[in-house]
């Protein structure tokens, strides 16, 4: 076996008597696509929160790589390899497509103000290198015809994808998916799910998924953790969850069918 890319260690976090994780461990290997799902309440956006350093549990390691991750801030964590994508949207509207990917890469840009300004060496070199990223995560993601628009008026899946789009410019070791296919229709959730696909196969990158659409969960994920309460009651392959007793009883003591919206 080898070593996981995330290590996700008895994290404990407490709001005042709320315990919105309590407990929870697992491991996300390199080129992993793993899953994160539970009824409303469980704690998923607070496993992303402390993930992301938006929220610091007061129990427990978080390891990427080998680096610690808790009490560092979220733009240390996203140097050090850490993406991910809003359940809302959250992108420059007014900026075309181009600018929003450009705007992933501004952790990465090491030229100071004055080699900016006088346009030599460093600062030029470095300006052709993102830009010629940022046309490959355009061609990956099949953007092209959008790139010079403003995002604001691009169709709700296209921005979803731009929003994918701008984490991967970020260069980064894992994305986080916050509910990546929430309020597509058919064709625009198929679409996404592709993407998710080669970005696991061709960009060789790990990525966690929070998605309450339980068809795309069990279709594409590599393993599921299940949560309730704060709490991890399930973790394996779609096919083992789907059969464990303390996953159809969390959701609502009914069968977890394809299709069947959890929350
Ligand atoms: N900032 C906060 N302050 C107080 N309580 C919080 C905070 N964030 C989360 N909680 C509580 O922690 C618990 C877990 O919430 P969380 O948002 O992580 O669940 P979730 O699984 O993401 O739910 P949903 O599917 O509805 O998004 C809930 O009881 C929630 O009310």
């Amino acid at each position: 076996m080898t070593e996981p890319l995330l290590v996700f260690d008895d994290v404990h976090l407490s709001f005042g008597a709320v315990k919105a994780v309590n407990g929870v461990s697992f491991d996300v290997g390199r080129n992993e696509l793993f899953a994160v799902i539970g009824p409303n309440g469980a704690g998923k956006t607070s496993i992303f929160n402390v993930l992301s350093g938006v929220y610091r549990p007061q129990q427990g390691s978080v390891r990427l790589g080998g680096d610690e991750l808790l009490r560092k801030s979220p733009p240390t964590i996203a140097r050090l390899g850490m993406a991910r994508t809003f359940q809302n949207i959250e992108l420059f509207t007014n900026l075309t497509v181009l600018d929003n990917l450009m705007l992933g890469r501004h952790q990465h840009i090491n030229y100071t103000a004055l080699e900016a300004f006088v346009w030599v060496g460093r600062a030029r070199r470095e300006e052709i290198r993102h830009r010629r990223l940022v046309e490959e995560i355009v061609d990956f993601l099949e953007l092209e015809q959008w790139r010079k628009m403003p995002v604001g008026l691009l169709p709700y899946g296209v921005q979803k994808r731009v929003e994918l789009g701008r984490a991967l410019a970020m260069e980064p070791k894992i994305l986080l998916l916050d509910e990546p296919v929430a309020g597509m229709n058919l064709e625009e959730t198929e679409d996404m799910a592709r993407y998710i696909l080669d970005i696991r196969d061709e960009l060789d990158l790990s990525l966690i998924m929070v998605e309450h659409d339980m068809g795309l969960v069990m279709d594409i994920a590599d393993r599921v953790m299940v949560l309730d309460f704060g709490t991890r009651i399930a973790i394996g392959t779609p096919a083992e969850v789907q059969r464990d007793p303390a996953v159809l009883h969390a959701y609502l003591g009914g069968e977890l069918t394809d299709g069947e919206v959890a929350g």
